[in-house]
């Protein structure tokens, strides 16, 4: 291990408080530290660098000039908030960033008091910090209240939400724009061109005349009335920018990464005190000041651990495909074979596996921006026409996208695909990101299909059946990482539908699937024929339309029958419950014992850490047959060795 550069400077930061002790002049050999201990740091510990690094200056500037966390500072994701965090009192738990009861990778109020609003999922910032101003007004209080978006962000529907009520309701806001051209991919949309055009139209101004700009600008109101006058006049009608026309008030763009640029912006905003919402538009690159990052194609979005002199990633040996590898290929194969078959990603083409499918039917790919509302509806008008729409969308992600689900597909039945990946626990994101909750809010709504991936095999076959489902919406649910190295089908061949698949057969105990928790189950059965118990294996493959008489046999031949899956009580096991409650078979004995992921929120940590943590490993499988069997001291002892 080399030893870190020297940071003087940086180690006098303990708090914003100490860095305000600082001179303007220290300022850039401060953002040099900052910028090499970040680099550092998640060299160790893998995580979210490239849009760290692109804020650095502006981390800076604005714990310089305002007062954290009197004034409160918002960050949209908060995966750009590792300098933040290393200016506001968590630099020596840097090294526990995403790892097991370490520092989250977003921003989150239970950390710090300089984590106003926790997040990580986009395009909450503008929405949180208008509740916050209008809570300040209420209470006649004067703090500054600031959000931070980035480019990426500004194409969800939420944040547009947020400008049409702030640029109509008279409370200081402070929207910082962290335009660095830059999502997870390169932006889509013609949001994202309007910035550009918007840059490309009003270069950067020099320092003197941002000042002279600036002073000109205050108070507000009479320089957009003045203007205002002035275009009418001249006939421009067209107005200013679009933030101008929405209520803003638009200062920019900025250089973001020029300090002697963005302090006077940011001193003159804190002096403001005229009502209404300000949209400091700020220029920055992504990975900034990071050769590795600057070229690399991601900008280094989400990085494993690394060399810091190289910047080469550490990427672990695969044992077998990922699942979501498999969901592309299978996808790619279907869509040769169908030309309706069009594949949509709300700006995680990489994420999803669909850049391959890009790469091959470049027409029938649709990367609609972080905008997940809007990619189910448009899915829905895709199908509508006849097309064979596979919406690719995180679990996680989909929560927004609720009720197009329910209003605008399974309503109207029509053939929408949901491939769900990121289901169940996902490790170093932790909570935000953990898919819970899809098999409880899909599986409740009339009509949809939903299906599990017990392997990557049975992965390829449900993409098969999605393509075939043409009367009525589906959805098919992997988790994240590698499959489990079973023997791969030469094409997808469609499912029965309602039809799940006996893997073993036993009589004492009978373990029922769904999802991803199928290996730990075969490793359960295994360690309960070693203790003489012979185990019945079953992998449900769909929650909706379940199994019954798979489910009745499993009930009726077995004393004991579990449930398991990677989702939170409401889930599978609520469908097999009510199907047995309702047909009488919980009337005569049957130890009934689902698990399922427990009704807590699961922090970052290794994915078989947070396993444990929910009782989903096959040593909690095992305990719970024996326990239920009746055997107290064995399970006991069979859960200690875990
Ligand atoms: C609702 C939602 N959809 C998708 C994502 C995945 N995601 C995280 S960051 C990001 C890109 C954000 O781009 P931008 O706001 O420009 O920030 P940058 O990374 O460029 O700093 C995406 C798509 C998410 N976190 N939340
Ligand atoms: C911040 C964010 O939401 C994404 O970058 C996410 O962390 C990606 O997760 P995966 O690594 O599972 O694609
Ligand atoms: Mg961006």
């Amino acid at each position: 291990m080399t030893t870190p550069p020297p940071t003087p400077l940086l180690d006098q930061v303990n708090d914003p408080a100490d860095l305000r002790k600082l001179s303007e002049e220290q300022l850039p050999q401060l953002a040099q530290e900052l910028r090499g201990e970040t680099v550092r740091v998640v060299s160790f510990t893998g995580g979210h660098l490239g849009a760290s690094l692109g804020v650095i200056e502006l981390t800076l500037a604005l714990h310089y000039v305002f007062d954290t966390p009197r004034d409160r500072l918002i960050w949209d994701v908060g995966h750009q908030a590792y300098p933040h965090k290393i200016l506001t009192g968590r630099r020596g738990r840097m090294l526990t960033l995403r790892q097991g009861g370490g520092l989250s990778g977003f921003t989150k109020r239970s950390e710090s008091i300089y984590d106003p609003f926790g997040a990580a999922h986009t395009s909450t910032s503008i929405s949180a910090a208008l509740g916050m101003a209008v809570a300040r007004d209420l209470r006649g209080e004067d703090h500054n209240v600031i959000a931070v978006i980035g480019d990426g962000a500004m194409s969800a529907g939420m944040a547009y939400e947020a400008m049409n009520n702030a640029g109509w309701m008279d409370s200081r806001l402070i929207v910082v724009l962290n335009d660095n051209d830059m999502s997870i991919a390169p932006p889509v949309g013609a949001m994202s061109a309007y910035l550009s055009r918007l840059i490309s139209s009003r270069p950067y101004r020099s320092i003197r005349h941002v000042l002279s700009d600036l002073t000109k600008q205050f108070p507000r109101g009479l320089k957009v009335a003045a203007r205002r006058a002035e275009e009418y006049a001249r006939g421009l009608v067209t107005g200013g920018t679009l933030f101008e026309e929405l209520g803003f008030f638009y200062v920019g763009p900025v250089d973001g990464h020029n300090l002697d640029h963005l302090l006077p912006v940011l001193k003159n905003l804190r002096a403001d005190r005229d009502p209404g919402p300000i949209l400091l538009h700020v220029v920055t690159k992504k990975g900034h000041g990071y050769p590795p990052a600057e070229k690399s194609a991601d900008k280094y979005h989400g990085v494993g651990k690394f060399d810091v002199v190289t910047g080469e990633q550490v990427k672990p040996k695969a044992n077998a495909p990922s699942y979501t590898d498999v969901f592309a290929r299978a996808l790619i194969s279907e869509a040769e074979k169908d030309e309706r078959v069009t594949a949509i990603t709300a700006a995680m083409p990489a994420g999803t596996g669909l850049d391959k499918f890009a790469k091959r039917f470049t027409n029938r790919f649709f990367d609609v921006g972080i905008a997940e509302q809007h990619a189910v509806t448009f899915a829905a008008g895709l199908a509508a026409e006849g097309l064979k729409p596979f919406a690719a969308i995180y679990s996680t992600f989909l929560q927004r996208a609720y009720d197009q689900v329910m209003h605008d597909v399974s309503l109207q039945k029509l053939p929408v695909r949901f491939a769900i990946d990121r289901a169940g626990l996902v490790g170093a994101d932790g909570a935000t990101h953990a898919g819970a909750f899809d098999i409880t809010y899909l599986g409740c709504l009339p009509h949809m299909v939903v299906m599990a991936a017990g392997d990557e095999a049975d992965l390829v076959h449900m993409v098969a059946t999605a393509a075939a489902i043409d009367d009525r919406p589906c959805a098919f649910r992997y988790p994240r990482g590698e499959g489990m190295g079973v023997d791969m089908p030469t094409h997808g061949t469609p499912l029965e539908i309602g039809k799940g698949r006996i893997l073993r057969e036993g009589n004492a105990v009978a373990i029922l699937s769904f999802g991803g928790r199928l290996s730990e189950a075969m490793k359960a059965c295994e360690e309960l024929a070693a203790r003489g118990f012979s185990t019945t294996l079953a992998d449900a493959r769909f929650a909706k339309p379940l199994d019954c008489e798979l489910v009745r046999r499993l009930a009726t031949e077995h004393p004991v029958l579990i449930t398991l899956e990677e989702n939170a009580v409401g889930g599978f096991a609520a469908h097999v419950m009510h199907y047995l409650a309702t047909e009488g078979l919980l009337d005569h004995g049957l130890k009934l014992r689902p698990l399922c992921l427990p009704d807590i929120y699961i922090d970052q940590d290794k994915p078989e850490l947070q396993y444990d943590l929910a009782g989903l490993n096959a040593v909690q499988i095992v305990a719970t047959a024996l326990r239920a069997l009746g055997l107290d001291k064995e399970a006991a002892g069979a859960a200690a060795r875990a």
